[in-house]
Formats: structure tokens, sequence, C-alpha cells
């Protein structure tokens, strides 16, 4: 099922709404969750339940997005949508349709880009970290030429996310991407590999050679672990960015080249430019957008199409089926190394698989057994602390945003009793569940109905 958008009024008059529906040519009626675009009164409790859900990492729903077009502002929604980026907030004025249908439109152009078989056949995952981070990526490549710089832990996916920034840019992708692993830069080769270097410069350079500079002209140069780059290189490189010219080593001429920037790191750059190790005013020209890649225990709910992915990769057409207890073992496991680790656990596992039936528990690797059996217990605990990663990453968000300690309780307190009453036979029973009297519950009741609303 396609993810809706949706589009709230928020405190908004019938005639715009009414105008909304036919200059959108949504159907009033549309039955939500199913159709493309919901038009709803007001960010109303379903929608802002559901809102709440998607930002807590519940994967049960589609990742929606929501558009939330307000007369007055609604702040703590607003900062929780876009800091979490499922949504954008657009304030009433002349122009709002315009606003709204060409938000829509780019939205849409989106996630067609994310249909594409480059994108969805390689980058597996349907949660809302991971769509999240896609969209990201796929709105930079189709309307910005912006220097991006991908952040996250080791094996999240930053190079595929740079592959597919490059595959969907229609300008860059005329080109090769030209990949830098800086890590591999000593100081002796880093200036040529970079700027190239003229017949002669230095001792072995028997003939002139284009470095990477040259080579992305047109198209994309993706540095990865950028963190890694020398500090007299980044003085360098800062001066192509910002002339867009660069000279060869051991040449007195300036040479032109235009490309998009990605760089990747693992490192916390900031705490780098803190301590002197990477230049500030570099930071700022490659972070021009940025985006952070899930760990895998934040998109848990990816590891089983993961899986499937893996092994159909390694097993070709005769590709076994996982069984549900691999899979559920896999699922609970911790992965420092995140989504290489578990490729290469899958890659172990079908290393060891006999040939018939699924792939079972009794093909993981000894040394996986051994450590499962040591902390067996510690694997099957570690399952609620994903729920409390996913907690960490709202509250992270929120606070950047400056929502307030007592807004933020507010917020979930009003999210408890929802759920607990939705999910309750009565209110007796939603109150025993959430260890407060029915009367308690009452006020609390009456308490949530709107406060993150206004
Ligand atoms: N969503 C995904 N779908 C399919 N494969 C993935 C996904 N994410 C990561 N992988 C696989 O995991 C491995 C690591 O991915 P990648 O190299 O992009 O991570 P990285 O974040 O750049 O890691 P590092 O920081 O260590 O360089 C690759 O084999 C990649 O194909």
């Amino acid at each position: 099922m396609a993810a809706p958008y949706i589009v709230a009024l928020q405190n908004s008059a019938e005639d715009l709404r009414r105008i909304l529906l036919r200059e959108l040519e949504v159907p009033p009626k549309c039955q939500p969750w199913s159709s493309k675009i919901l038009v709803a009164d007001s960010l109303d409790h379903e929608a802002l339940h559901r809102i709440q859900l998607a930002l807590m990492g519940d994967e049960v729903l589609p990742p929606c997005r929501t558009l939330l077009f307000h007369r007055s502002p609604c702040p703590g929604v607003e900062r929780a949508l876009v800091a979490m980026g499922i949504g954008d907030v657009i304030e009433e004025s002349a122009q709002a349709l315009e606003v709204i249908r060409s938000r829509l439109q780019r939205w849409e152009q989106v996630d067609a880009a994310l249909c594409l078989p480059l994108v969805a056949d390689n980058l597996i995952g349907g949660s809302a970290a991971w769509v999240g981070a896609l969209r990201t990526i796929a709105e930079c490549a189709l309307f910005s030429s912006a220097a991006v710089l991908l952040t996250g832990q080791t094996g999240t996916g930053k190079e595929l996310l740079a592959r597919m920034l490059h595959s969907l840019d229609p300008q860059a992708r005329q080109h090769e991407l030209v990949v830098v692993d800086c890590t591999t830069l000593s100081r002796d080769i880093a200036g040529s590999e970079l700027f190239g270097h003229e017949r002669g410069a230095f001792t072995g350079a028997s003939s002139a050679r284009d470095g990477a500079i040259a080579c992305a002209d047109g198209g994309t140069l993706f540095l990865d672990e950028v963190g890694e780059l020398p500090l007299e290189l980044q003085a360098q490189f800062l001066r192509v960015l910002q002339e867009k010219a660069y000279r060869r080593v051991g040449s007195t001429q300036w040479q032109r080249a235009s490309f998009r920037l990605v760089c990747a790191t693992n490192r916390d750059l900031m705490a780098e430019v803190a301590e002197g190790r990477f230049r500030a005013d570099l930071y700022y020209r490659i972070a021009a957008m940025t985006c952070r890649t899930p760990s895998l225990a934040q998109r848990r709910s990816d590891i089983p199409s993961l899986v499937r992915h893996f092994i159909a990769h390694a097993g070709g057409g005769d590709a076994p089926a996982a069984s549900p207890s691999l899979l559920d073992y896999l699922a609970a496991r911790h992965y420092s190394g995140n989504v290489r680790e578990l490729y290469q656990l899958v890659l172990a596992c079908m290393r060891r698989y006999a040939g018939a039936g699924p792939l079972s528990l009794a093909c993981l690797p000894d040394e996986e057994i051994q450590a499962w059996g040591a902390d067996g217990a510690a694997a099957q605990a570690e399952a609620p602390l994903w729920h409390a990663a996913y907690v960490d990453d709202f509250v992270r968000a929120a606070l950047r945003e400056n929502v307030g300690l007592k807004e933020l309780g507010r917020m979930v307190e009003a999210a408890a009793v929802r759920l607990a009453l939705e999910e309750s036979e009565s209110i007796t029973a939603a109150a025993s569940w959430l260890g407060v009297t029915p009367r308690a519950l009452h006020l609390r009741k009456a308490a949530a109905r709107g406060p993150d609303l206004h």
C-alpha cells in the first residue's frame, strides 16, 4: 500500500477546505491510508496518533508524510514533524495553495524515484527511519546540486546512499561516480590522487595524470571517510570548492572543474572541528545538506527483508527461505557492524547450508552458536532496547528543536493515555494498565484531548 500524504487543515476555514479538495483533486470521502492524499479537517486525534506512532518508530503503519496547514501555530507537532523529516508545516498565506501543491508534487517525484529498480532492488528496507534517509537523498538528487554529508555508524549504507544520489542526479549520472577513500590517501600521494600531476612533478611521475577532481568534472566526487583527509589537504581542497579551480601537482596552470561533492564519515565531524582536526570552514562547505543513516538497531523491522535480499544475492535462483526461528534470532541479535555484519553472517550461514529445506539456526557458524550460548539470555533481553533507541532518537530530535521537558512529557503522556484507552475494553482496564486510578485517567484523558494541537 502506498503511503498517503496527509494535508491537515489545522484551524482552517471551510472555504479553504473546499478549495483544496477541488484543487488537489482528491475525492472528499477518500479512505485514510489507502489514498494518495488525505485531507483531514484538522490534525485530529487519529492523524496525530498515527504521526506519533510513526515518530516513535512503530512500523506497522506506512511511514506517512503530513503537510500541516494552519492558521495558528501548534509548536509541538510542527517541530516533531519537521525534525523527524516526515512532514512539513505551511502557514496560511495568499500563496498557500501553490505552496501545498508544489510540496505535494515534489513529494510525489521523490516517492516515484524510490520505486525505481535501482533504488528498490538495492537499498532494502521500508522502516520509517530508512525511508526517511532515502527520501532526503532522492530529494537532494532531484532538486539540488548541493554538497551532501552522510554521517552514521559503520556499515549502515552511507556508500550505498552516495551511489543512489549519483544515479538519481539527472546531470551527474551521465558520468562515472568517482570514489576516493580518504583512509588510503597517504601524505605523499594525496595531492596527486586528488589534483593529478604533471610529468616529472616528483620521482616516479613518468607521465602526466588526471586526479579525482578532473575525473569527477560534470559528475559526482564521493569522498569516503572524509574525516581522514590530512589538514594540509583540507586547505587546498577548500580552495577547490570555493574557486571551482585547482592545479595539478607540478603545474602553474589553473584548471576548472565542477562536480557535486558527496562526503561520508562515521566520525563526529563537529567534535573533530572543536578539537582542531577538521577545518570548520571546510565542514560548512561539505555539509550544505546532511543525512544521518540509521543504525540497524533503529531499523530492526528491516532485518527480515535484508536477510531475504542477502540470501537471494548469495544463492542466485535457488535461494532458500530463512526459517522463522533463524529470522527471530537475527532480528534480536546485536550488530556493532550494522548491515555489513548482518550481511557477513547471512553469507556464513549460506556457506554451511546443506542444500535442502530452509536456512535454519543449524546453519549459524560455530562461534556464533558459542556466543549465543554464553549470552543467549542477554540477546533475548535486548529486544526491548531497540524501542528505547527509538525513544532516544525522538527525544534527541525534539531537544535539538528546543522542545522543553514539560512539553515532551505531555506529548508522551497524551500518547500513552490515548493508546491505553484505544486498546482496552474499558476505562478501568486502561487505568489499571497505566497504573493509575480510573478517576486520574478521566482527568488525564481530558488533558490529553488536544494539548499537542494548539
Ligand atoms: N539498506 C541496505 N540494503 C542492502 N544492503 C545494504 C543496505 N545497507 C547496507 N547494505 C550493505 O551493507 C554493506 C555496508 O554498506 P556501506 O558500505 O554502504 O556502509 P557504510 O555506512 O558506507 O560503511 P563504512 O562507514 O564502514 O564505510 C554493503 O555490503 C551494503 O551493500
